[in-house]
């Protein structure tokens, strides 16, 4: 049990890597259903489901798998579904100084449908949006509309 607990919670390292943005590409980058697994901080028990990244570029683009590592990054960890999204999205906005930034999430929690109240197959979707993508109504619109989620 340790040694599962262990790997859950061992994220692999990985190296930030960017690029200048030489063609100005200036439309959203997204990273569609990266699956993700986590452990909910209450119970410690998993949660699982996928996450979909954006951006829009500034003066650099990030290697497409980052998108995928950072969520696998802050997963790796006692989390709650809120904070892993906001986590995520502020970590690009950090590292990439993009324009916007738009983090959605949609998981299953086992510790709400195999226990507790037992809500079998109900799964639950958070989001955090920055920049653009959070003031601007064209350009959220356009995100949800990447991620097949309605506006
Ligand atoms: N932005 C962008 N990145 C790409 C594209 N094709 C490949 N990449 C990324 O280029 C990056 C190269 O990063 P490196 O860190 O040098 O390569 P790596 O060690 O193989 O990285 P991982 O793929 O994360 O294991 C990777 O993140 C790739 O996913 C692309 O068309 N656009």
């Amino acid at each position: 049990m340790a040694r599962a607990y262990a790997e859950l919670f061992s994220p692999r390292p990985f190296d930030l890597t960017t690029f200048p943005n030489d063609e100005d590409y200036d439309e959203l980058v997204l990273a569609r259903g990266i699956p993700l697994r986590s452990v909910c901080e209450h119970h410690l028990l998993p949660f699982v489901g996928t996450a979909h990244v954006g951006y829009l570029p500034g003066q650099r683009i990030l290697g497409l798998s980052k998108l995928a590592r950072v969520v696998e990054y802050f997963a790796c960890r006692p989390q709650v579904q809120e904070r892993l999204t906001k986590q995520v999205a502020d970590w690009l906005e950090t590292h990439l100084e993009p324009k916007g930034v738009g983090v959605v999430i949609e998981a299953e929690h086992t510790c709400m449908t195999l226990r507790g109240v037992q809500a079998t197959g109900s799964r639950t979707l958070t989001s955090t949006l920055l920049g653009a993508p959070r003031t601007d109504a064209r350009s959220r619109s356009e995100f949800l509309a990447l991620t097949e989620l309605r506006s």
